[in-house]
């Protein structure tokens, strides 16, 4: 349901509804927004609005919640789970209601390894989570955190599990499904492929190596990385509101709305495909050439934190200074550091989802709907899915014109002449420092370069022979 903000969507410029907007210019005319506050009494709607939902409503889908991975545990409380229950409270006063769809994450029980379609046993009763948070003060509450979440990454995924929980417990007065999307990413096909407006999960990652300023990230190569496109999660999630309406199932059905069983791709394939559609079609004004590697081992990533990331932040920021700019590159490593550090829970290592009821409802769908309500991610083309995807950040994230590229790669240019320059300077000054003036150093460089030579004159001679 969102906030008012909606609007700003729909009647405004957003790219997004360009084609619909084409469609039927009049489509605005068909959409009531009803302004609400999570963090509310009653989610602070107003009394006409819920008179008017509670004549009118169909089908609920419920995707409002907080995805920040830092919340304080009692807010993110608040938005995901006791929002969630005010909800359920208001669908029951529903006279039409066929359908109360609740959108949670793949990862809501990433403590374990293989996930079925099934509601777990919540790690605690929420209920009486809420009454013990309730009187505690926020600094406690912030103490106790961690033992609370256990061996779950965050309170995003903590409060999650907790909201299936409590959406279940309502599962005899209204018919219900659960959605659980992985890490959902730019848009496949509708309306139009490549389309993204946020930072979150993977994109801001993306577009931060596409800058030059990522260079280095933990995360494991050969681990699945179950990204789902947002216009597959919204063909499910309505595919779910019908069969949901029509079917009216005793249980709550949860869908494990995910590629890696069907469908996968690797964070190293990924890696590589990202690097090569930015050296296609470049981002402007990068801080350097895009060049990152994804790497499992803790150390080595720390290296390369240092020499690939704090070192040249210092260098740039020194410049700044120099030229009488406020520094400002190691406050954006910081951040990125920090973004980073929560993110790699999930990119280094994998999970099984079992997607039967995803299968159950494709195939309960006309082939006519399939088509138009397609989730059918066996199709689905990782490579050419990830350039979109790239070339979405740079279009609708960042708003750059694709009419820019020859200046972007012109940039780029220049910033591999200037690493050619300090890279030379730099070897310039290491012989005059070392090499010049210890006969030690001189010695090993004298034995270093004639091995080369050696090697060079041996596979010339090879090479004649075999010609
Ligand atoms: C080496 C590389 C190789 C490259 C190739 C790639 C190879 C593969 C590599 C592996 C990839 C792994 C990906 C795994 C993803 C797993 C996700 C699991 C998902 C679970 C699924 C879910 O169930 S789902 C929810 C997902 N949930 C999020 O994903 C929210 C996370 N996030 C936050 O929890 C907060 O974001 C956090 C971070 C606290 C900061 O918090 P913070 O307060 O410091 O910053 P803010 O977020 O408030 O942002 C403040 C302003 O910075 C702007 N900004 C933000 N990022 C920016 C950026 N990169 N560049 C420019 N600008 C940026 C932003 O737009 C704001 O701008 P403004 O102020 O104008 O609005
Ligand atoms: N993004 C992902 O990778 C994944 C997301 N999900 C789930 O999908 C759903 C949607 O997520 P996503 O679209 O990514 O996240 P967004 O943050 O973009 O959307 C969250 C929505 O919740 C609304 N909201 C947040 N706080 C409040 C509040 N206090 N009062 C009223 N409304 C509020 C926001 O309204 P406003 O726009 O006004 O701020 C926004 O419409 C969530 O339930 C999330 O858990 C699941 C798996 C993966």
């Amino acid at each position: 349901m969102g906030r008012l903000v909606w609007t700003k969507y729909l009647w405004g410029t957003s790219r997004l509804f360009d084609r619909v907007r084409e469609d039927n210019p009049d489509f605005h005319q068909k959409i009531v927004p009803i302004s609400s506050e999570l963090t509310q009494p009653a989610l602070a709607i107003s009394p006409e609005d819920v008179e008017r939902l509670t004549s009118c409503v169909n089908i609920i889908f419920h995707c409002a919640a907080t995805i920040r991975f830092d919340e304080p545990l009692k807010h993110a409380l608040q938005l995901n789970v006791m929002a969630t229950q005010q909800l359920l409270n208001l669908a029951q006063q529903m006279h039409h209601l066929q359908a109360f769809i609740h959108i949670s994450t793949a990862y809501a029980n990433c403590n374990r390894r293989h996930i079925d379609e099934i509601i777990y046993p919540p790690p605690v009763e929420p209920k009486k989570l809420i009454d013990s948070l309730e009187w505690m003060e926020d600094s406690i509450v912030c103490d106790i955190t961690p033992r609370l979440i256990g061996d779950r990454p965050n309170t995003y995924t903590y409060t999650k599990a907790l909201a299936e929980c409590v959406v279940q417990k309502e599962s005899s007065k209204l018919s219900i499904g659960i959605i659980r999307p992985s890490i959902v990413g730019a848009s496949w096909q509708e309306p139009f492929p490549g389309w993204i407006d946020n930072f979150n999960g993977p994109s801001g990652v993306f577009i931060a190596a596409g800058k030059g300023i990522l260079r280095t990230m933990r995360a494991n190569n050969d681990a699945v990385a179950d990204l789902i496109p947002v216009d597959v999660v919204i063909n499910l999630t309505l595919a779910a509101g019908w069969y949901t309406a029509v079917h009216r199932p005793k249980a709550a059905l949860v869908y494990n709305c995910t590629t890696g069983g069907i469908n996968p791709f690797h964070w190293g394939e990924i890696e590589h495909h990202v690097m090569s559609s930015f050296k296609r079609n470049p981002l402007e004004q990068a801080f350097r050439r895009p060049n990152a590697n994804i790497t499992s081992n803790y150390l080595m990533n720390q290296y390369w934190i240092l020499v690939s990331h704090k070192f040249p932040a210092l260098i740039y920021d020194l410049y700044l200074r120099l030229s009488g700019q406020k520094p400002q590159m190691m406050r954006i490593f910081n951040r990125l550091h920090k973004a980073i550090g929560l993110l790699e829970y999930f990119s280094s290592q994998d999970w099984e989802w079992n997607s039967e009821n995803m299968n159950m409802l494709m195939s309960h769908l006309s082939p006519e709907d399939r088509k138009t309500f397609n989730f059918d991610v066996r199709q689905l083309n990782w490579p050419e899915y990830i350039e979109n995807y790239c070339i979405g950040t740079k279009k609708y994230v960042l708003n750059e014109d694709m009419s820019d590229i020859p200046a972007a790669r012109q940039h780029l240019r220049k910033l591999r002449n200037i690493r050619y320059t300090f890279n030379t300077l730099l070897l310039v000054f290491i012989w005059r420092v070392f090499i010049a003036r210890s006969q030690m150093a001189r010695n090993i460089w004298y034995f270093v370069v004639s091995l080369c030579f050696k090697f060079l004159s041996y596979f010339r001679a090879s090479s004649t022979l075999t010609n």
